[in-house]
């Protein structure tokens, strides 16, 4: 992973930080590097997650989804919600479909639910259901209608399931009784930092994606930290939108260059939302995707309130898909180049636009979409955010604020007595129709 913060230099963009300041900061970096390090190697809650390469077991994975192989599998369906579906849905989304299709059903929209389950083949669809707690709603709610609409078609679920979970709740007792393939969820890893483990790894082991080689690539994230942001690329990404932040770039854009990534800017959204947004602090993540947003956000981007940052990342190499040659008026310039051309193109001139206009931008950078560099990629962007959270202060690993509306579902839906359910009732109304 490679990162260039030049842009978001006080010398280039407003709010920008100085190189002063970055050396400042950098002795804060070394004093956060000592303490993450510290919470690796002792695997405390949270900080086990940067030790997932090394933790996590790639045959244990590759044994749990052989039963599948008598299958003839062409989809593979997570169900999950949040970091027990965005991790696996960016591995199969970067690195692409593989053996089987990648589907996830991380929402309990019913138009849609119907129509995936309508059209999915259920015979030759694996499904990967699972819940860190084992008890969020909708996992289980969908999981209870998916495995409905095989029975529906007389299809044995059974034999198609593998289950990742933590040791009790409703899920951990289905798996029990049903004796399916169920998969233990990392100790001590949030949901949103456990892409490199049994929660995020099994659609892609399906799919017959080289597993080994995504933790390689987390190891070498791993082997990457040091206690300087100037020799770390995913410490100066975590440092420098920590700096950025306290100096009014309170939205973060990560505008990946590359449709496979579309996932990996929702997988960002969850991980630097629900890590950061603590103590009235935390950047707002803005998922925008290049080069089609340059055809609808860069106006407020580059002449809007300056109060973004913006990340661009991409793969260094693309595949050829060469642009014909054409004697048509204004667009022989385009004949003989390739769509990666044009595409690095934008990328570049973006970045420029946004530097020109005194907008800070930061690249990140991988040499392509393969197991090595998404594995990265996924590790660095990890460190990043614990890196940010030791310098804001903040309890990056936890997301109380969440519970309320859980709570208040679960009271809506008779699921037991809760105040927060009350409250919804007593919503204060001004109806316009
Ligand atoms: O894996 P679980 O326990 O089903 O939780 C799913 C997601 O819900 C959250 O708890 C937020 O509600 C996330 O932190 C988590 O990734």
């Amino acid at each position: 992973m490679y990162v260039d913060i030049g842009n978001a230099l006080s010398s280039v963009a407003t709010p920008g930080v100085s190189c002063d300041s970055l050396e400042r900061l950098d002795e804060r970096v070394a004093d956060a590097h000592e303490r993450i390090e510290r919470g690796i190697t002792d695997r405390e809650f949270g900080y086990a997650a940067l030790a997932l390469p090394e933790d996590t077991d790639a045959d244990v994975i590759e044994t749990a989804v052989e039963p599948l192989d008598d299958i003839d599998v062409d989809a593979v369906l997570t169900v999950g919600i949040g970091g027990s579906a965005l991790g696996a849905a960016t591995v199969s989304g970067a690195l692409g479909p593989g053996s089987a299709g990648t589907f996830v059903l991380d929402n309990v929209d019913p138009r849609r639910t119907a129509r995936l389950l309508d059209d999915l083949p259920l015979a030759d669809t694996a499904v990967h259901v699972v819940s860190r707690s084992g008890t969020t709603a909708e996992t289980l709610a969908n999981f209870l209608v998916v495995r409905d609409a095989y029975e529906a078609e007389g299809v044995d679920w059974t034999e198609r399931t593998v289950v990742t979970t933590g040791p009790d709740g409703p899920l951990r007792t289905l798996a029990d009784e049903e004796d399916l393939p169920a998969l233990d969820v990392p100790d001590g890893v949030p949901g949103r930092f456990s892409a490199l483990s049994t929660v995020g790894l099994v659609p892609a082991a399906i799919q017959g994606h080289d597993v080994s080689g995504l933790l390689a690539g987390g190891q070498a994230g791993r082997e990457s930290l040091s206690g300087s942001l100037f020799d770390c690329p995913a410490y100066a990404l975590g440092a420098i939108s920590y700096a950025l932040e306290e100096r009014g770039a309170s939205q973060h854009v990560c505008m990946p260059y590359s449709e496979d990534l579309e996932f990996f800017a929702e997988w960002f959204a969850q991980l630097w939302a629900e890590s950061l947004g603590k103590d009235g602090l935390g950047q707002t993540p803005v998922r925008a995707l290049g080069a089609t947003d340059q055809h609808s956000q860069l106006q407020l981007y580059r002449a809007g309130r300056h109060d973004k940052q913006v990340t661009f990342v991409r793969p260094r190499e693309h595949p050829a898909v060469p642009i014909p040659e054409t004697d048509v008026e204004g667009l022989s310039y385009l004949g003989g180049s390739t769509l990666g051309d044009l595409l690095d193109a934008e990328f570049e001139a973006t970045e420029a636009s946004l530097a020109a206009a005194g907008l800070p931008n930061v690249r990140v950078e991988i040499d392509r979409l393969d197991a090595e560099s998404v594995g990265e990629l996924l590790y660095g962007y990890e460190a990043a955010c614990v890196l940010a959270g030791e310098l804001m202060g903040v309890e990056t690993f936890t997301q109380p604020a969440v519970e309320w509306g859980k709570r208040a579902a679960r009271g809506l839906l008779g699921g037991g007595e809760f105040e927060e359910a009350d409250a919804v009732a007593e919503k204060q109304r001004l109806l316009v129709e």
